[in-house]
């Protein structure tokens, strides 16, 4: 009996860590609320906001961070997927001076097209981290920057520098677009249901102008190098599907070198950063050949072993070898990619 008493008061008190305001917080869409106000206080000093600004908040909820942004900025911009919450801060900021200040949308982030803002301020759901990053940083006009909770580890991924063991693909997209620096940490119990990881702030400042280069070619380069990341790019670039795939597209772009689809502009490129959602996976795409009937003749199938000679004799011209991606830095890499596309390789999907 005293086990079962127990239980339910345990029970009990989990359920209480759930609800504010008679809502139930739902941990499928990321509904951790922050309870503690002097960090959200924190955020919003360190967001470095002016009276003109245009704020777009990411997943408002109850409105804890939102009310605190109101006092200080022109206007919000809250977009908001959970009709539950977006009542409760309707209900929360009516009848104040601060309601005319507010705009709500109803609608997922990631399908909502995106408004000016000046800077955006967010406690995101962890689960849109990368898709949003990257949503963010292809929006146009540009913004001064963004101010965003994110799993710890996540965030650390995202400053990490060359050397770092968290340095990634992501760290250095990331890093190609934006400036990104850590700004707080914030434990779980600040959060109200605590979430299994710690968090951490980050600010976003995106490059302005941006580096003339294709994105798509950029990020085809990175996911091949960060393939295997502590392996030299030499061990890299002799694996058989690695150079399969860019054979591929070699030959795809000798072909059609002039052709309308080489002159495609860079602007649509940065969309498609997006798909780093899931960093870990390595998986090297575009290696089926069922579209090469065409494209082939007598001379290059018999090129195999000379078009790798011809790709490591790139990769050792430029020094790069026996370096290893986890160590390079982004003008290594914008090297590299200038030395194999002045050589006819290219690397986009
Ligand atoms: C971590 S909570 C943050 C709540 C509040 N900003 C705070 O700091 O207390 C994330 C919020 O994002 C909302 N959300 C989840 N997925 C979303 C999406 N795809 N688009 C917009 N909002 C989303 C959730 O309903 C939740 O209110």
């Amino acid at each position: 009996m005293a086990g079962g008493k127990e239980r339910k008061s345990k029970h009990t008190a989990a359920a209480g860590q759930r609800f504010q305001g008679g809502i139930q917080f739902l941990k499928t869409k990321g509904q951790h609320i922050l309870k503690n106000p002097l960090i959200v206080q924190s955020i919003v000093q360190k967001a470095g906001l002016k009276s003109t600004d245009i704020v777009l908040e990411i997943g408002p909820g109850t409105g804890n961070l939102t009310m605190k942004l109101l006092e200080v900025v022109k206007k919000v911009i809250a977009v908001e997927l959970d009709p539950r919450m977006v009542l409760e801060l309707q209900r929360r900021v009516q009848g104040t001076s601060y309601s005319s200040h507010l705009q709500v949308i109803q609608g997922d982030i990631l399908k909502t097209q995106l408004p000016y803002f000046d800077v955006c301020v967010a406690n995101i759901p962890y689960q849109i981290s990368s898709p949003i990053t990257f949503k963010l940083l292809s929006h146009r006009p540009i913004f001064r920057c963004a101010i965003i909770m994110f799993q710890r580890e996540f965030a650390m991924r995202l400053v990490a520098r060359p050397g770092d063991p968290l340095f990634c693909r992501l760290s250095v997209n990331t890093q190609l677009l934006a400036r990104v620096s850590h700004l707080l940490k914030v434990g779980k119990n600040n959060f109200r249901p605590p979430p299994k990881v710690d968090s951490s702030v980050v600010r976003i400042e995106p490059k302005h102008p941006l580096p003339s280069v294709s994105f798509k070619e950029w990020d085809g380069l990175i996911r091949l190098c960060f393939n295997r990341k502590n392996k030299t790019l030499g061990a890299i670039f002799r694996q058989k599907t690695v150079l399969s795939s860019i054979e591929k597209r070699y030959r795809t772009h000798q072909s059609l070198q002039d052709s309308e689809q080489m002159q495609k502009l860079d602007g649509e490129d940065i969309v498609m950063l997006g798909d780093v959602s899931n960093d870990t996976s390595m998986a090297i795409e575009g290696c089926d050949y069922q579209d090469m009937d065409t494209l082939e003749d007598e001379a290059d199938l018999q090129a195999p072993s000379s078009f790798k000679d011809k790709v490591l004799g790139i990769l050792k011209e430029g020094g790069f070898e026996d370096k290893r991606s986890s160590k390079l830095t982004q003008d290594d890499f914008l090297r590299l990619l200038d030395i194999f596309n002045n050589a006819g390789f290219f690397f986009a999907s």
